[in-house]
């Protein structure tokens, strides 16, 4: 075994017992390879694999890997310790006691911002910042710094309550856990030790005087009483936020002259602790040389349910291999990179691309004609070929278009900068993971995305044309929105009828009439079951994702109703019109 030559004695034994070189190589370990070894040159057979185990695993999940969803556990800063010193000057032999408090522990807050979309940046763990140790000298100790822990827009924040297996444990659960095992002595002093800070050398000479055991029996007591109201506090008044605005930065115009303008923290989610107290605290008639201090207490410790519900105008509703993520991607020009394959659940997470439409009705997606919106791997393949045959290597970068510096000009056979002219209305569509039946019974890939789909402005129901009954597709969708939340189906505004370029056959007429007649059904099936939020009937429109036809028709519709929808949210100004009209103070003279 030439290979582990160099490696010491002990090294190779433990490689051994680890049956790392005893292990036959042509006999695989039994916990590796679940799926069976596809042949090495078979790439596709390869990439298909591995992406069904990626699908299985997430369903396995059953969403619980969603970025959208994360539990943190959050810590206050804990306090400085308090100081034991006295005051050394020259011909004053015996100083007063001159320890400074320990700084109070940095509060955590949470706050939104429109700037983050996702809640990948936010750590499993936070601690804010620690407060400062007192000093000799009267010196107090630096309070730690609040931490602001930014979350995007739409963020929902619950408290997670007791009794509930994902909470972590707070301080004096902690504590009780550290002195699992010690006898009744073994506790005590490690629970001294916690809490106090001795002169040195004093510490033995401390803890059996009176007036230590006093202070000791009065920090207990406040201890129990700070204990009482967290646990009232957690019953009473749990955490919860919905952090739907943007918290406001503007200085109230009234504000008093001189007030200080401060940044906005945000909502307080966990306080930090209390410093220690000096030994002067300590200082009293009985004695007068106190030669202990406490120490800086624990910030509070809690754990928070973070659940992002997206916010994007129309979501997609449809079952999976309805050509949503080809949509999607039609729709945004290809901006968005939402997986596009022909098997069931390619999208696991939610995909949020924006739509951006020109004052004629144009968007960007449909400026190119002829694009075809292929499958991932394909596009992937096809991308390879063009590099490969060198057709990248004199491009220009959108920096370099002789356009950019005319800026007149607006090429319209490319999207990217070139549109930033023309648009004049952008909305966005959140691509969603399919639905199948059940799924609000977390049946497929749950119903975990469902909840991101409940602040669209607008559904768009998203089915296979193709498919032998698209109908029964509708329904299914409709119970399943219906059973996650009751009045949820009422949003859907339009069918999308996609994969319409697989109808028809090659133009015969036979064919295009069965092609139409099915359209029909599909419109008069619609118009009889299902109805929007006021009672209209669904738009029907039958597209092809694929090879971007009839889209331009689709984008109008959902940008009437992204509109409409804007226009019901923005509150309405009555207000003005007092502005407008002068009071009797403004009046004009008579
Ligand atoms: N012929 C044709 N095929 C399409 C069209 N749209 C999508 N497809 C194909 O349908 C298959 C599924 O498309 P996807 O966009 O991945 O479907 P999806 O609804 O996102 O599927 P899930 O993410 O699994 O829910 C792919 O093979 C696409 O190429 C279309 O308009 N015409
Ligand atoms: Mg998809």
């Amino acid at each position: 075994m030439p290979r582990f030559g160099l490696l010491p004695a002990s090294r190779l034994t433990a490689l051994r017992s680890k049956e790392i070189l005893t292990r036959q190589p042509d006999k695989p370990h039994p916990t590796l390879n679940p799926l069976p070894t596809p042949p090495e040159d078979d790439e596709g057979l390869q990439d298909r694999l591995r992406r069904r185990r990626r699908t299985e695993w997430k369903r396995k999940q059953r969403g619980q890997t969603f970025l959208d969803n994360l539990i943190v556990s959050i810590r206050g800063g804990s306090g400085g310790d308090g100081c034991v010193a006295f005051h050394r000057e020259k011909f004053k032999p015996f100083g007063p006691p001159s320890g400074g408090n320990g700084g109070r522990g940095g509060d955590v807050y949470i706050m939104p911002t429109p700037h983050l979309t996702t809640l990948s940046s936010i750590a499993k763990k936070i601690r804010g910042n620690p407060g400062g140790n007192g000093q000799g000298t009267w010196q107090n100790g630096k309070n730690g710094e609040p931490l602001i822990i930014r979350v995007p827009l739409g963020t929902v924040v619950r408290e997670i309550p007791r009794g509930d297996s994902r909470r972590s444990k707070d301080e004096w659960e902690a504590e009780e856990e550290s002195l699992e095992g010690l006898n009744a002595d073994e506790r005590l002093e490690k629970m001294r030790n916690n809490r106090w800070v001795h002169y040195p050398r004093f510490g033995e000479t401390n803890i059996a005087r009176d007036w230590f055991q006093e202070a000791e029996k009065a920090l207990y007591r406040q201890e129990r009483e700070r204990r009482m109201l967290r646990r009232q506090r957690e019953i009473e008044a749990p955490i919860y936020h919905d952090l739907e605005q943007d918290i406001d930065y503007t200085r109230p115009v009234d504000a008093p002259l001189g007030a200080r303008n401060r940044e906005p923290l945000g909502h307080l989610v966990a306080s930090g602790g209390a410093g220690g107290l000096g030994n002067p605290h300590f200082l009293s008639q009985l004695n007068r040389s106190p030669k202990f201090a406490t120490r800086g207490q624990q910030g509070e410790r809690i754990t928070l349910a973070l659940e992002l519900k997206i916010l994007a105008d129309i979501g997609f509703v449809g079952m999976p291999n309805a050509g949503k993520s080809t949509l999607l991607r039609a729709l945004t020009g290809g901006r968005a990179k939402s997986e596009v394959a022909s098997y069931a659940f390619t999208t696991l997470n939610p995909v949020v691309g924006i739509v951006r439409v020109a004052e004629d009705g144009t968007f960007e997606g449909g400026i190119k004609p002829g694009q075809v919106h292929d499958e991932t791997i394909i596009e992937q393949q096809q991308e390879y070929e063009r590099m490969q045959r060198g057709e990248y290597a004199s491009a220009l970068t959108r920096n370099q278009t002789p356009e950019r510096h005319a800026g007149l000009k607006v090429d319209t056979d490319r999207g990217g900068y070139h549109f930033d002219l023309a648009e004049t209305f952008r909305f966005t569509i959140a691509d969603n993971p399919g639905l199948i039946l059940d799924s609000s019974e977390n049946v497929g890939l749950g119903h975990s995305f469902l909840r991101s789909m409940e602040r669209s402005l607008a559904l768009a129901y998203i089915v296979d044309l193709s498919s032998p009954a698209p109908w029964d597709e509708l329904l299914v969708l409709r119970a399943e929105l219906e059973k996650y939340q009751h009045g949820m189906s009422r949003k859907a505004r339009i069918v999308i009828a996609n994969k319409a370029d697989l109808l028809g056959g090659d133009g015969d007429d036979a064919a295009v009439a069965e092609a139409k007649a099915k359209l029909e059904r599909l419109e008069e099936f619609v118009a009889d079951r299902l109805v929007d939020e006021e009672g209209r009937r669904l738009d029907v429109v039958p597209v092809s994702g694929k090879f971007s036809q009839n889209l331009t028709r689709a984008v109008g519709l959902m940008r009437t109703y992204v509109q409409e929808a804007r226009d019901r949210l923005v509150p309405q100004t009555p207000k003005e019109l007092d502005v407008l009209q002068p009071g009797p103070l403004l009046s004009a003279p008579q």
